[in-house]
């Protein structure tokens, strides 16, 4: 047997690993009223982006930044109005229903709002994809049974979609759009009305999916530590354009876009807000600098230095994480002295790092 990514856990999709699905200058364009009430809204605008097989690709932004209108460009449920897109080696732009067919079926969706049969049971549910598929009575039977294990809902199999819990239901929804083996799943957790645990639970079934199935996730979400805690790689939305996009941890220690340092900064509160700035202005001694920590950034010699000449410095806010393996974060520092030391001390910090000076 040849070894995969999947084989070990710990492996992730590298940067030579196969693209699976692929956006060329993507655009989507809604045209909504007729005569004076006719508006064009780019929902999408002019995408180009690689996910790798195998990878957990998390796509994020506010509400109506494109992030739904994107994600259902993959399976051709909106068609896009210029560009290219291309799903495991297949054009899905400019292709007929018929066309899609073949496509859709490697491609598995978890909605929102659960979609459930109510009328079927959680056995029929989970099996209806398969009677669709045309797999044969056998082999139904062993594949429902295998997935209702694999999403802890065995004991369910006969129960009705209106007896099970929210969570339940989404567990369901994962193992149906899990049972006819697609190659991609693409989940929609932007609008969730689930609980932090439930959120929690269908996060580790997706993960688990794509360990143990190497199956590649797309996710919707417009949290930043659902990005952080499950995907490889993400891409920011705002607007219709993806304005920041590349490996997790990277988009996470320096973000270039103002968007992506919102997001950042809602799960890393390493920078004092305004009113924390106001408070720590008012306490200060000297100058307050914000300093980046970087992998590879060691700035402990230059304030060792800077501290030899007579500055002395305070830290006074921060934090440092490590997000797959990689260190990031900043802290906020009071450095106090001679005017003309604390500006070469400064200066000094600005070689090896971002530095940031701020004040209320
Ligand atoms: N069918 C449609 N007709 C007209 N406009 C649409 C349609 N679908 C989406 N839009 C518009 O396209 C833009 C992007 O919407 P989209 O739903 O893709 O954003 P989103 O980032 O997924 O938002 P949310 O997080 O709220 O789901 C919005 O301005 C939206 O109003």
């Amino acid at each position: 047997m040849t070894s995969t990514a999947t084989d070990n856990p710990l492996a992730r999709p590298g940067e030579d690993a196969e693209v699976i699905v692929r956006f060329d200058g993507a655009t989507k364009t809604f045209v909504t009223g007729k005569g004076k009430g006719r508006r064009e809204v780019t929902a999408v605008d002019d995408v180009t982006l690689n996910i790798r097989r195998g990878e957990i690709y998390g796509v994020i932004g506010y509400s109506g930044a494109g992030k739904s209108t994107l994600v259902r460009m993959i399976n051709g449920l909106e068609p896009a109005t210029s560009g290219e897109i291309e799903v495991d080696g297949r054009r899905v732009d400019g292709r007929t229903e018929e066309q899609l067919a073949p496509i859709r079926r490697d491609i598995g969706m978890i909605f929102q709002q659960f979609n459930l049969f109510t009328s079927r049971t959680v056995a029929g549910n989970v099996e209806y994809p398969l009677i669709r598929a045309g797999w044969s009575k056998d082999k139904r039977k062993a594949r429902v049974a295998e997935l209702l294990q694999f999403v802890g809902l065995s004991e369910r199999a006969g129960n009705y979609p209106e007896q099970l819990s929210g969570g339940q239901k989404q567990r369901v929804g994962i193992a149906r759009a899990l049972a006819a083996q697609p190659k991609i799943l693409l989940a929609d957790e932007s609008t969730s009305a689930l609980d932090p645990e439930t959120t929690q639970e269908v996060l580790n079934l997706l993960r688990r999916a794509n360990r143990e199935f190497g199956i590649t996730v797309v996710l919707i979400t417009h949290e930043m530590d659902v990005v952080r805690s499950i995907a490889d790689r993400v891409a920011v939305m705002d607007s219709g354009r993806v304005v920041e996009e590349g490996a997790t941890a990277q988009v996470f220690s320096a973000p270039t876009t103002s968007t992506a340092r919102k997001f950042v900064a809602t799960v890393s509160h390493d920078e004092p807000d305004a009113e924390e700035l106001a408070y720590l202005s008012e306490k200060r001694q000297g100058r307050l600098v914000v300093i980046d920590i970087r992998q590879g950034v060691d700035v402990g010699p230059v304030l060792s230095a800077a501290a030899a000449r007579g500055v002395s410095f305070r830290i006074v806010f921060g934090g440092v994480s490590v997000l797959q393996k990689q260190s990031f974060g900043s802290l906020t520092v009071d450095l106090s002295g001679e005017p003309h030391v604390v500006d070469d001390a400064i200066e000094a910090l600005s070689q090896v790092t971002t530095v940031k000076e701020v004040s209320a």
